[in-house]
């Protein structure tokens, strides 16, 4: 099976045809065939300049339920820029960003949750004085009922609410395979252990989209091996967009990949359809011979 054509900047709104390379399954979107009218995720036509310096021009994404969206590109490329335009840390000069169709104006870094995206940082960002499981029940927080004033009273519904959301944590760090570690405090933990508790903590507001930003830094090959796998068995419940550098865990697991490079979309396509791409194999040995 094979996604969408392989295409510069243009068709990104353009529906896979079924789920690329790395498909493992018959029914693409889980809906018994029948595809959802519009993406989940959409960035269309996005620049993003800093002073004089265009970081990225005229660039498209899109993000359907159940598939693993790449991006990748030599180093300057504009990863990380597109990466925080999707997540409101950066607001774009020019395009749009729409989710579930609608277009969301100036998406804000706390309005991810209600609109059903979480990301996991570079920077793991983990409450250094709070425990593995107290970091992940964070993460939930947007299914707490009551305020800030009935938890600080203890009444009933915050107590039955804290509950809730313990339970919740609880299931996540079991499904990461961490809950041996709900009680430890984070600086404790390898790197790993930590990079996990960050995913959980992401994964328990129940995201329809997942945003990962370099999953598998400081990660070695047995732990990015799983990393690919958790990734794959997550995609049967949500999208994700995954910014690395690691080709080895992107060819695998990811069904399009879209390809940056001086902040421009180079190439967009199956992992197939990269690899054997002249603009990206001429983009990387361009970085290589710039090292
Ligand atoms: N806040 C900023 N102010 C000025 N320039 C920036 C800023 N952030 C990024 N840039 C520049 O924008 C360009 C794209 O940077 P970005 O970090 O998005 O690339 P990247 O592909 O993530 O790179 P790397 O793989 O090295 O992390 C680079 O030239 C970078 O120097």
């Amino acid at each position: 099976m094979r996604a969408s054509p392989t295409s510069v900047n243009g068709a990104v709104a353009t529906k896979p045809a079924a789920k690329g390379a790395n498909v493992r399954r018959e029914d693409p979107v889980g809906t018994g065939g029948t595809q959802p009218e519009h993406p989940l995720f959409e960035i269309q036509g996005v620049t993003v300049r800093f002073g004089g310096l265009t970081a990225l021009s005229d660039v498209s994404l899109t993000a359907w339920p159940q598939e693993v969206h790449g991006v990748i590109g030599p180093n300057g490329a504009g990863k990380t820029t597109l990466f925080n335009v999707c997540c409101g840390f950066v607001r774009p000069a020019e395009g749009v960003v729409r989710v579930r169709g609608e277009t969301v104006p100036h998406p804000r870094p706390h309005q991810l949750a209600p609109l059903g995206i979480a990301r996991t940082l570079q920077g793991l960002g983990l409450f250094r004085g709070l425990t593995v499981l107290e970091n992940v029940m964070v993460g939930a927080d947007r299914f707490r009922r009551s305020g800030f004033v009935s938890a600080l009273l203890g009444l009933r519904r915050s107590v039955s609410d804290e509950r809730a959301l313990r339970l919740k944590a609880e299931a996540v760090l079991q499904e990461l395979d961490i809950h041996t570690y709900a009680t430890a405090l984070p600086d404790s933990l390898p790197y790993p252990v930590r990079k996990r508790v960050a995913l959980a903590r992401a994964l328990v507001s129940e995201p329809e989209l997942l945003l990962l930003d370099e999953p598998a830094s400081g990660l070695g090959h047995d732990d990015m091996g799983e990393l690919g796998e958790l990734v794959r068995a997550l995609s049967d419940r949500m999208a994700v967009v995954l910014v690395d550098h690691h080709m080895d865990l992107v060819m695998s697991v990811c069904d399009r990949i879209t390809v940056l490079d001086f902040g421009r979309v180079i190439a967009s396509g199956t992992p197939d359809e990269i690899a054997a791409d002249p603009a990206v194999v001429t983009a990387y040995l361009g970085e290589e011979a710039r090292a």
